[in-house]
């Protein structure tokens, strides 16, 4: 497909990517969305969700007429060569994934969909779902291929425009090539399969990358109980090509939009075909421990007590370079923290507004004020750069839980402030030894 009319139906991380980017490759895109505000705001040129580039590219593609935007999918798709699904896919009931949404959007677009065009699954499904979208539209003459999507948020263009691969699964292998196509240009390593292997390599990825981070926050904990640093045993492990380096660093656990529901996803799935998946399931299990773990330490560094204790949060968001809140660590903790009692004040940058818990400040010098402890949630660079002399006379204790193991140690220690990281040997200041 050279240049080709395609309809994108959900404008949220993917699906919006997913539009401005295949126009900025010479696609004619239409972007669809149930959510009418939003749609006028797109169709303006704004954008509401931090993704570097996004915008720009969403203006271009408007002014070169390559891009627009509707409200509904039924009159979107009636000259449309490919359709991307890209609605969302979140965790239902005993955390399979509910594909309700998905369902919806098949439902309206099977009767006008134009003989010969292709429907894309971009949001992420369970093995089966392309099949069953097929058996769903009812239409011999509509392909269906699963085109799994994995860039990750805060650097979502770029991820969606240099892929480490492209996937396509389809029953159907001229269909999936007609796919693969689409993203000639990006010069991608491309696998050409069948529609089950597509789909679960979407959520092989996915569980693959969450086990590997629940072993390292377990690795961090074994650390700080044997006296070892992560940083070390990290860099140690890291430069071995068949571990390579990327996903070593531990944290508060790991949170996201994707992450959560598709290791509980895949654990259901297999489920259903009699397999526990019980290394899965404990690399579940070892999140939530990560976040009662995390909590204890914050208890830990305020004497023991969070009741009544203060304390002061940095970062909310549940990695740096997004403003996605959805299943964040930092979220869950800070919640946890007001659950024990504890009074929290909370900074991040790109989050504003109200949330309940906490006393949300636009400053992150005001979450210091009278503070037991400072805690690090979310690794955001501007972090780094306080000025700690200034935030160690705001305080009332000298405690600074870093659990991404951001800040730089001595810059702390100089202050007279005690720094908790995690998996790393504990620096307290001399004076206060
Ligand atoms: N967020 C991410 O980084 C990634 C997400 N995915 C998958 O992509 C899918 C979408 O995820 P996000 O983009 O994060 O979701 P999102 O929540 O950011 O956006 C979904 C959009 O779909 C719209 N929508 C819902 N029902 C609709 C309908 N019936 N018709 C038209 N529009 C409808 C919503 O209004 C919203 O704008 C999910 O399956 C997710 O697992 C895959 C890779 C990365
Ligand atoms: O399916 C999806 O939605 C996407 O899910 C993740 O992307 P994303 O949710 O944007 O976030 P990641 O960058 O993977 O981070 C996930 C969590 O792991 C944590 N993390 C990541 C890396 C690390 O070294 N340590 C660590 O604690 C992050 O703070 C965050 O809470 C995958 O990385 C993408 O490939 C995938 O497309």
């Amino acid at each position: 497909m050279g240049s080709a009319r395609i309809t994108v139906i959900g404008t949220g991380y993917v699906g919006l990517t997913t539009g401005a980017c295949l126009a900025s490759l010479g696609h004619r895109v239409t972007c669809v969305d149930v959510d009418e505000v939003k749609v006028a705001r797109l169709a303006a040129g704004r954008v509401d969700i931090l993704e570097p580039g996004l915008e720009e590219l969403v203006s271009r593609g408007l002014a070169a007429g390559r891009l627009s935007f509707a409200v509904g999918s039924r009159g979107s798709v009636w000259n449309a060569q490919a359709v991307f699904l890209c609605v969302p896919t979140p965790m239902g009931a005993r955390g399979a994934a509910d594909l309700r949404a998905v369902e919806a959007v098949v439902d309206e677009i099977a009767g006008t969909l134009p003989p010969g065009c292709v429907v894309i699954t971009k949001s992420t499904v369970p093995v089966g779902t392309a099949q069953r979208i097929r058996d769903r539209l009812g239409r011999s003459d509509v392909p269906v291929v699963a085109n799994p999507e994995f860039l990750r948020e805060g650097t979502a263009v770029s991820d969606f425009l240099n892929p480490d691969r492209i996937v396509v699964g389809s029953d159907d292998e001229a269909a999936a090539r007609r796919v693969a196509a689409l993203y000639a240009d990006l010069a991608a390593p491309t696998v050409v399969t069948d529609a089950a292997s597509a789909e679960l390599v979407k959520y092989a990825a996915n569980c693959f990358l969450a086990m590997k981070l629940s072993y390292v926050n377990a690795m961090a904990e074994l650390c700080e109980r044997l006296g070892a640093d992560i940083l070390s045993v990290t860099e140690g492990m890291g430069y071995d090509h068949r571990i390579g380096r990327a996903f070593l660093k531990p944290g508060p656990g790991w949170g996201g939009s994707c992450l959560p529901k598709d290791t509980h996803a895949l654990v259901q799935v297999a489920e259903s075909v009699g397999f526990d998946f019980s290394l899965l399931s404990a690399a579940i299990g070892e999140n939530i421990a990560q976040r009662d773990r995390i909590v204890a330490k914050i208890a830990g560094a305020v004497g023991g007590s969070l009741a009544g204790a203060r304390i002061g949060v940095l970062g909310l968001a549940f990695k740096a370079g997004t403003n996605d809140l959805r299943d964040s660590p930092a979220l869950s903790v800070t919640s946890m923290l007001a659950a024990h009692g504890a009074e929290v004040t909370a900074y991040d940058p790109a989050i504003g507004g109200d949330l309940p818990g906490m006393r949300l400040v636009d400053d992150p010098y005001q979450v210091a004020k009278g503070a037991d402890a400072i805690v690090v949630l979310t690794e955001w660079d501007e972090f780094r750069r306080l000025d700690w002399s200034y935030l160690a006379d705001l305080m009332h204790g000298d405690a600074v839980v870093d659990t991404r193991n951001l800040l730089d140690p001595p810059a702390i220690l100089a202050v007279g402030l005690c720094w908790l990281g995690l998996g790393r040997p504990r620096v307290r200041a001399r004076a206060t030894a």
